[in-house]
């Protein structure tokens, strides 16, 4: 399609890719966004950079640790719907927890839709654009009907919700949300009428990997009864052991359970984005080869992930693994690029971590939990982005006593 991509695999590729300054992140994904979300090349580079900044910041752990509590009630409040005990898809009780507290989080409390109907209709359409999210992001919008049907009608959600995120205002503090603050900057540079698209890159960005990482990491957690137990074990010894009551939980609480958070990242790892690219600007030499400008810079974290070299057995879950990590300095392990690198980093990161982690305790505190299908497989249609499963993976709950 006109486009040349250089994949890069061996490690002086990668450190170019990571570390040189010839190559763009910008410029990469500049005409995908176009696609997607319909932003303008001047707009998107006059606020690229301001955005990121904002959002490194609020998301940032100095800040993060402040949505802790907000997140544990949210999560609270949609188990609830779960009722005492059943059998679902992993992956639709996770979209059951995450999107509502994702975006009445993210955006605004009370904007994720409350009747049936209206929820239904949310996921008919998130479900659609994410899944053709990729072919949207190379193809003109006219040739994905459907595609483009759902992502009109999630840029109409925002274009009618926006006018009330503005006005919003927290009952508890006047922190503003992560939305609130991209809307801020956007008027600043007079661009209000792309803050639909803004909408909806950052519903994608902060939804489509988060959600498959949750349910990969109870899927694995789940199928592995020794790493299951222990996990209960700390739980316990952190909240007690009855079920039901709204708990709270604190950084401290995290701090004393890290197999969690080494199984969350054990999961990222091992279903981590097929690719990530940037745009060469000025030829680069990789071993004999010069890649000339205008090529896209082609990295697989997927792979990259399974090169026994930096990962010792790599296909196997080994949530110790990270027990290495410097993970109190916020460094992961070598290698581990899941997030991208460099500059322009993914800014969710450490929320994603948080919420995931929360949304973890809270389950298996509440519920005894056991899979009724084997651990799927991976569906290989993606590749930008962590891996769907493929075929069913029941869960069957049951609120302890
Ligand atoms: C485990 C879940 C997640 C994974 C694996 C992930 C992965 C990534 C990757 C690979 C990139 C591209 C970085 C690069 O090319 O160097 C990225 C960018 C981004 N991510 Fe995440 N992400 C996750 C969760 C989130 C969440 C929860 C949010 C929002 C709260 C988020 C917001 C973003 C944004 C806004 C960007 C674009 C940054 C920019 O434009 O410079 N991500 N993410």
């Amino acid at each position: 399609m006109g486009t040349r991509m250089t994949f890069v695999t061996e490690e002086e590729g990668i450190n170019v890719f990571l570390k040189s300054k010839e190559v763009n992140f910008e410029l990469a994904v500049q005409n995908p966004v176009y696609r997607t979300a319909s932003i303008p090349k001047n707009t998107f580079l006059t606020l690229h950079e301001k955005l990121y900044i904002m959002m490194k910041g609020k998301l940032g752990t100095f800040n993060l640790y402040q949505l802790t509590g907000q997140l544990t009630e949210e999560l609270h409040e949609q188990l609830e719907n779960l009722g005492t005990h059943g059998t679902m898809e992993l992956n639709n009780l996770v979209r059951h927890l995450l999107y509502p507290v994702t975006m009445n989080i993210l955006f605004k409390k009370g904007l994720f839709p409350t009747d049936e109907r209206k929820i239904r209709e949310f996921y008919q359409h998130f479900q659609a654009y994410d899944e053709g999210f990729e072919y949207g992001s190379q193809m003109p919008e006219c040739l994905l009907r459907n595609w483009s049907k759902s992502k009109k009608w999630l840029l109409a959600l925002f274009e009618k919700t926006i006018p009330d995120m503005k006005t919003y205002k927290s009952a508890k503090d006047n922190s503003m949300t992560l939305m609130q603050a991209m809307l801020d900057i956007i008027e600043t540079e007079r661009k209000e009428e792309e803050s639909p698209s803004y909408g909806l890159l950052l519903l994608w960005a902060s939804l489509s990997n988060a959600v498959p990482v949750a349910f990969w990491t109870l899927a694995f957690v789940l199928s592995h009864p020794t790493v299951h137990e222990t996990i209960l074990e700390g739980i316990s010894s952190v909240f007690g052991t009855a079920g039901k009551d709204k708990m709270k939980v604190s950084e401290d609480d995290l701090k004393k359970l890290p197999l969690i958070k080494w199984c969350i990242l054990e999961a990222i790892r091992l279903r981590a984005p097929g690719v990530i690219t940037r745009k060469v600007l000025k030829p680069v030499k990789i071993l004999n080869y010069t890649v000339p400008s205008g090529d896209l810079l082609m990295l697989s974290p997927f792979w990259l992930h399974r090169n026994p070299k930096y990962f010792p057995e790599p296909e196997l879950f080994k949530p110790e693994r990270w027990k290495k990590a410097n993970l109190e300095k916020l460094a992961f392990l070598d290698w581990f690029v899941a997030f991208g690198s460099g500059k322009y980093q993914c800014p969710g990161r450490w929320f994603a971590l948080l919420q995931i982690q929360i949304c973890i305790i809270l389950i298996l505190y509440k519920y005894d939990c056991s899979l009724l299908d084997p651990l799927p497989k991976q569906s290989p249609l993606h590749l930008v982005g962590v891996q769907q499963p493929e075929g069913q993976c029941r869960i069957e709950f049951k609120q302890r006593k």
